[in-house]
């Protein structure tokens, strides 16, 4: 039995990586790919990495075109994907790269999106406890934010058995300039970026502070708060996060590595690197891996976690396909059989 999947958003960067990870997973027929701006362009054009598909047509981005398959992925701006999937049929397995909803609870969404809340979906990153569960079988999912992958993946493990302080966490992520879209940004342009590193969103301000808190404090069974601050760094792909966490009175760095390593030892696509090496995007780049490394600084009584992903891939893309593939009762890792890129 072959799945018949349509992808919106093709014209754009993540649309673009689901279509790349698609295009080889062996129980997948890619059925309509859409565009807004750019509809009736050969793929080609836009997307000239994707060779076997180059001569694929982007049809609009309607509930019409859109319907008729198994599954429809959704990679467009927010608020646009509500509206669409609102119209979807509720057979279809309908998969939201954006953020329209992955936040529980509506004020935060108003508050940080301005709008209003569309609703929660099961959340699409099944190595936070309970959360593969909740994905087999789903119609609907919401596709974490690239930064929020990161994050949460770095300090979940400790947050679930107890180990760390709630109201002392800070994270600092570099992310790769796709992160931002292929909408021309002046401060996006390689003149700008290229040999230059700069943080926004300081001071609680970005919108992925709210999902960090909402999963770590589903992980903790308590609110934990969050200062998040993103960094843009001179490289198209990749995100590499430092999160670190006052630890419990009493907590030792064995118990720290056993908890990080007992999450993720059966993890097909997080890795906790051996003791003394530490992660880099270039490793992750490509693929739907995520690596990372924890130490316990006795110092100042904190765990520093970082972790490398790369945001279209496991930040994205990936983290939809490999969702998809829980949903559908496939094996997790199809299509998603990519290494890393060297060097
Ligand atoms: N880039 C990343 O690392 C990540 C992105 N995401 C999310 O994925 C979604 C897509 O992001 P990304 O690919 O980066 O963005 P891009 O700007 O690269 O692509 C946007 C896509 O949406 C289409 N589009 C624009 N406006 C509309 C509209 N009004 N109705 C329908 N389609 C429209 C565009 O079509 P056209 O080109 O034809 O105008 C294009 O295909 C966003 O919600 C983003 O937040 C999530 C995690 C990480
Ligand atoms: C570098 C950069 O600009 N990154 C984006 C986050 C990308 C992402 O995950 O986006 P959504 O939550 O919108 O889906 C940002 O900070 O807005």
């Amino acid at each position: 039995m072959t799945i018949s999947v349509a992808v919106s958003g093709a014209s754009g960067y993540a649309g673009g990586e689901v279509l790349r990870l698609l295009a080889g997973h062996p129980g997948v027929t890619i059925g309509a790919i859409t565009a807004h701006s750019n509809a009736g362009s050969r793929l080609g054009e836009l997307q000239p990495h994707l060779h076997g598909l180059a001569s694929r047509i982007l049809e609009d981005t309607t509930v019409d075109n859109l319907s008729g398959h198994d599954v429809v992925f959704l990679a467009l701006p927010h608020g646009a994907s509500a509206e669409i999937a609102a119209q979807l049929p509720a057979g279809t397995v309908v998969i939201d790269a954006g953020a329209d909803h992955r936040l529980e609870d509506p004020a935060a969404w108003e508050k940080f999106y301005g709008s209003a809340h569309a609703g929660t979906w099961p959340y699409g990153l099944p190595e936070l406890p309970g959360q593969r569960e909740a994905l087999k079988g789903a119609n609907r999912i919401a596709v974490p934010g690239c930064y929020p992958t990161s994050a949460l993946l770095a300090l979940a493990p400790g947050f679930a058995v107890g180990l760390l302080q709630p109201d002392d966490v800070v994270i600092v992520s570099a992310s790769g300039t796709s992160g931002a879209g292929k909408a021309a940004k002046v401060n996006l342009i390689g003149s700008e970026v290229m040999g230059s590193m700069s943080p926004y969103g300081v001071g609680g301000g970005h919108r992925h502070t709210p999902e960090i808190e909402q999963g770590l404090s589903n992980a903790a069974g308590e609110q934990v708060t969050v200062s998040f601050t993103p960094t843009l760094a001179p490289m198209s792909r990749g995100i590499l996060t430092t999160a670190t966490a006052k630890v419990k009175a009493g907590t030792t760095g064995e118990q720290l590595r056993q908890a990080w390593t007992d999450a993720y030892d059966d993890e097909p696509f997080v890795h906790v690197l051996p003791e003394g090496q530490w992660p880099a995007t270039k490793s992750v780049q490509g693929s739907n891996h995520a690596a990372m490394q924890l130490a316990f600084d006795s110092h100042t009584g904190r765990v520093i976690v970082t972790c490398a992903i790369d945001n279209l891939t496991k930040g994205t893309a990936g983290g939809a396909v490999q969702s998809m593939n829980i949903a559908l009762g496939l094996a997790e890792t199809a299509g998603l059989d990519l290494q890393g890129v060297a060097p």
